[in-house]
């Protein structure tokens, strides 16, 4: 039997409940309308109907499988058939292969896409999804795509801007969505979250949801995952406590709608195409629901009101641990989730971030190392400035660095790092904060990402000015302009 729920939490008017991911949670709309005691009743309370959601096989070990009874008004089977969505999405891929997408072991970086009217504008969501990268297939249950979600001005005054008599449905995996400008109030099957930037929501496979834009012009970034969910990760000898906590990851409370709704359109994504199907009633028709198959959003990194999405962070929540005497941790010290492959340690897509905090190592290069990694890295930002790019990577901008493709801290910033006078001092890196998605599968890059006019084709340029310190001194200095110090031991 479900456990009963823990305390609502309450943000303006939406309630939700905290300790979600995984756990058991119920809630009800209308008092006595869950079963009790039983599953599938002959006649359920209040004559709704009883629908399960399934998020793993039924057969999955008990620790990892999820799903959730949602009791409804009418089921979601009342419906007219799929048909193939026209006009089709001509910017979502749910297989990644030769002749989808392109292979490119270059550094890749984007500027922020302009919320301003363009030709084809997209009028919601849906419509202003596009894939940027990706590995794997849908079909095959394994590998993820990489969207971002460019919402201009016009489409937001345009009548259709909110998911108004329509709502979405992901066949093919689950949604990690990370805005970055622009409120997201989304509506699902279990009930509404309100996300603002600074938090991120997980839209699990098969849930219906809807999406409006409270303040208008929207953007961020959506991870989508084939085969798996993701998960809290273990914390090793960090101990019990830190990182992310599951008490900040919120669900939503039962709330729905019982309006005749001719023409109401179910927009099924299915193996990267889009179908569409109509019925007479709104999918936002439960009035109770049990499980731990659940949308949830995560207060990882933003707590409180925010008056200025652009400066008003409350960075309270998510807990970072790091190096306290010298070195540069490793990225995954920041891991808020993981989506796992059957390999121990090899993710099929971590959700890392760089929040505000502390750098106290002594004699210790502080940024980001250079690298090259046996792992794909796609980074965004939300706000302010990354530590290891002083210049190009804008908020609401994108990079992709490969598997093995080497990157790191751009000119400006090593020069202004090793020539620090206080670079053992303690400082606090603030008013920032980036994120990356980190793939052990290799992306294939989509030919409009690499065509884009935000494409920053001069990346590269960043490292060119890179020189020689190199001070050995073998009878000559060859590259240092000042003579190198005296070597003592010869
Ligand atoms: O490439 C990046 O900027 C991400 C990153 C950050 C870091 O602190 C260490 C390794 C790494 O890949
Ligand atoms: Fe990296």
């Amino acid at each position: 039997m479900a456990t009963p729920p823990p305390p609502p939490q309450e943000e303006g008017r939406l309630r939700y409940m905290s300790g979600g991911l995984g756990n058991s949670l119920s809630s009800e709309a209308v008092a006595g309308s869950l079963p009790r005691g039983q599953n599938s009743p002959l006649l359920c309370p209040l004559g709704l109907y009883a629908e399960q959601l399934s998020g793993t096989p039924f057969t999955a070990p008990r620790a990892r499988n999820l799903r959730t009874w949602l009791y409804r008004i009418k089921p979601s089977v009342t419906h007219e058939p799929f048909h193939p969505r026209h006009p089709p999405h001509r910017r979502l891929i749910g297989e990644f292969d030769r002749t989808t997408t392109l292979a490119t072991p270059t550094q890749l970086r984007w500027r922020p896409t302009d919320l301003v009217p363009r030709e084809e504008a997209p009028l919601d969501f849906v419509d202003g999804l596009y894939t940027v990268c990706g590995a794997g297939s849908s079909f095959l249950r394994h590998g993820y795509a990489i969207h971002m979600y460019p919402i201009p001005l016009t489409c937001v005054y345009a009548a259709n801007k909110s998911m108004d008599g329509c709502a979405f449905c992901n066949a093919d995996g689950d949604f990690l969505i990370v805005p970055q400008q622009g409120r997201l109030l989304i509506t699902t099957e279990c009930g509404k979250l309100l996300v603002p930037p600074g938090e991120i929501v997980v839209i699990p496979q098969g849930f219906r949801f809807a999406v409006d834009l409270p303040d208008g012009p929207s953007r961020g970034y959506v991870s989508e995952i084939f085969g798996t969910h993701f998960q809290l990760p273990d914390l090793g000898p960090i101990g019990a406590n830190g990182l992310a906590s599951a008490r900040d990851f919120l669900s939503p409370t039962a709330w729905f709608e019982q309006d005749h709704r001719p023409g109401y359109t179910i927009v099924q994504k299915y193996g990267g195409e889009l179908f569409t199907a109509t019925q007479d009633f709104s999918p936002f028709n439960v009035v109770a629901w049990h499980g731990n198959y659940v949308p949830y959003k995560v207060v990882t990194f933003l707590a409180g009101l925010v008056t200025d999405l652009l400066s008003h962070y409350d960075l309270s929540k998510f807990c970072p641990f790091n190096t306290v005497l010298f070195d540069h941790a490793d990225p995954s010290i920041n891991t808020v989730l993981t989506a796992p492959t059957d390999k121990p340690g090899v993710a099929l897509l971590d959700f890392v971030i760089f929040p505000p905090r502390w750098l106290v190592a002594e004699n210790t290069f502080r940024p980001p190392y250079y690298h090259r990694n046996c792992m794909s890295e796609f980074m965004g930002l939300i706000y302010g400035i990354y530590e290891a790019k002083a210049d190009g990577f804008l908020p609401g901008g994108a990079s992709l660095h490969s598997c093995m493709t080497p990157h790191g801290p751009d000119t400006k910033t090593y020069e202004a790092t090793i020539s620090r006078s206080d670079a053992n001092e303690p400082s606090r890196l603030s008013g920032t904060l980036a994120f990356m998605f980190e793939s052990s599968l290799i992306p294939r890059v989509c030919q409009w990402a690499l065509d884009s006019p935000s494409r920053d084709l001069d990346y590269y340029q960043c490292w060119i000015g890179l020189k020689s310190h190199f001070a050995h001194d073998n009878g000559q200095a060859t590259s240092k302009e000042e003579p190198a110090d005296e070597d003592n031991t010869k």
